[in-house]
């Protein structure tokens, strides 16, 4: 199972997520208690091992702002909260990052029309860091896809059995406050999963 450990904005945070096995890891480029600036972003993404997605997380903004970020950060992988047209994809395809789209389980589960590279489904009120219905939306999106929103490591398995997802996204649930990530969370979340789905995928 793909595992993507989301709003690291400390070296060390990067390295726990590395050292645990995680295959991606997300920096938040975005108005949020994790927003980092490309710049810090790029300083973190230099300490990432190759075979780890590194993942810029943005939310509304326009493509000339992502593609900024991107192209100072470094990132390999572009995620995209709110309601882009498909035309703001296409304006990012040249940078040849991986496209992911996130959309929130309520607003949007017309997941078969999707053609960004990877489908990230997020809770029905995103952002709430809360556990929400995941039965709700098994066998609807199709492909490879993430499951997030108020994942933790106490729930992570019976959010995979409920919901069928081919990867897995977290940030609040390996945190101890807001915004501060936790080491010992985020080994305790690469465990818990790798032991219920050895191996990984790659995007
Ligand atoms: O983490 C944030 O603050 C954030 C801000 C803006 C857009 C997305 C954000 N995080 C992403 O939200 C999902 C679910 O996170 P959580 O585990 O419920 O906290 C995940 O994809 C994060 O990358």
């Amino acid at each position: 199972m793909y595992v993507k450990i989301c709003g690291l904005t400390e070296p060390e945070h990067v390295a726990a997520a590395v050292e645990a096995g995680a295959d991606a890891v997300g920096f938040v480029m975005t108005r949020s208690p994790r927003q980092i600036t490309p710049e810090r972003a790029a300083e973190l993404v230099s300490l990432v091992p190759g075979h780890v997605l590194t993942v810029g997380v943005f939310r509304g903004e326009d493509p000339g702002a992502v593609r900024a970020a991107a192209l100072t950060s470094g990132v390999r992988a572009l995620q995209l909260h709110g309601r882009h047209p498909h035309s703001d994809f296409t304006a990012l395809k040249d940078l040849g990052a991986v496209l992911l789209r996130a959309v929130d389980a309520e607003a949007d589960l017309r997941c078969g029309a999707f053609d960004e590279d990877l489908l990230l489904v997020d809770a029905p009120h995103a952002g709430s860091g809360l556990p929400w219905d995941w039965a709700a939306i098994r066998g609807r999106p199709s492909g490879r896809w993430l499951l997030a929103g108020g994942l933790t490591p106490a729930n992570v398995t019976e959010a995979v059995a409920a919901a069928g997802p081919w990867g897995v996204d977290v940030s609040s649930g390996v945190e101890s406050a807001p915004g501060v990530k936790d080491p010992a969370l985020i080994k305790a979340f690469l465990e818990t999963v790798r032991g219920a789905h050895p191996g990984s995928g790659s995007a």
